[in-house]
């Protein structure tokens, strides 16, 4: 098949990558949709962050064809120059400035807003507040909008990095455990946040814990990895029954 003529907003074909003669990445191929909220599961070292790292640039295949709403071939393109093109990232650790308050890291995340540094209000349209306090909003913080970043608890400081992902309009968002460290409260809000994004933009959430995977998946595709290569893919209780997954993963990993 040529990725050319797909309508995906992301087409990873045959992708590998070895560290040092191990190979992390093994034949693997991707494809999402447009509006997808896609969930992402494997063992550890199965080579989850890996292949997020393959779509951002920090790493570069050895092998394989990587194509962005069908035209932009990500292999050809270096971080920034991806970053640009709306892809964004939450690593697992918030990585929020901290002694900034939370509408100033959304500020200081709008697209295009790099040199907002120097002048922090007088950049700020109109326009730019309101949808300020629109991602505030969604994100559920409008109440803390004054609060500095290294103020807000752990789940918080996480819907921030969520919400600055927003405000950077990042076409394709990329969240890796984004339930982690959280309380069972933190983490179904954080499964309501991500599902009430869902449609209005593109998502893929790593995720280990089960629960929170049957929470946002709803029907929709997961995606499981092993050995740096798609096991099995499609709806969570289809993932779950399935006997190699049961073995490699589920077996190991179920909180049920
Ligand atoms: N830079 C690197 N150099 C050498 N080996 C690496 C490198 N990056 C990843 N690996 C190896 O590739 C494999 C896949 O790692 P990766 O971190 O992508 O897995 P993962 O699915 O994200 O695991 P986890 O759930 O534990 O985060 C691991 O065996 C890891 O040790």
């Amino acid at each position: 098949m040529s990725v050319a003529q797909t309508p995906f907003l992301l087409a990873a074909e045959g992708l590998n990558k070895s560290f040092q003669g191990f190979q992390a990445i093994r034949d693997l191929s991707f494809y999402l949709d447009v509006g997808e909220l896609r969930t992402v599961i494997g063992p550890n070292g199965a080579g989850k962050t890996t292949f997020l790292d393959l779509i951002t640039g920090r790493t570069k295949p050895d092998t394989g064809t990587m194509l962005f709403e069908d035209s932009h071939d990500l292999i050809s393109m270096n971080e920034y120059e991806i970053y640009r093109l709306g892809i964004g990232r939450k690593f697992q650790t918030p990585t929020v400035y901290t002694d900034h308050t939370v509408y100033e890291n959304l500020v200081l995340s709008l697209a295009g807003s790099r040199s907002v540094w120097k002048s922090l209000f007088s950049k700020v349209s109109p326009d730019q507040k309101d949808r300020i306090y629109e991602i505030l909003k969604t994100i559920k913080l409008q109440d803390k909008a004054d609060w500095k970043g290294g103020a807000l608890a752990h789940g918080q400081k996480q819907w921030l990095e969520i919400g600055m992902l927003l405000a950077q309009d990042a076409k394709l968002l990329l969240v890796d455990e984004p339930a982690a460290g959280m309380t069972d409260e933190e983490t179904y809000r954080t499964g309501e946040l991500l599902l009430s994004l869902a449609g209005k933009h593109t998502i893929v959430v790593i995720e280990h814990d089960m629960t929170f995977v049957r929470q946002i998946s709803q029907g929709r595709r997961v995606t499981v990895l092993h050995q740096g290569h798609v096991l099995c893919e499609g709806a969570v209780d289809h993932v779950q029954n399935d006997e190699r997954v049961i073995e490699v993963y589920l077996g190991r990993k179920s909180k049920h």
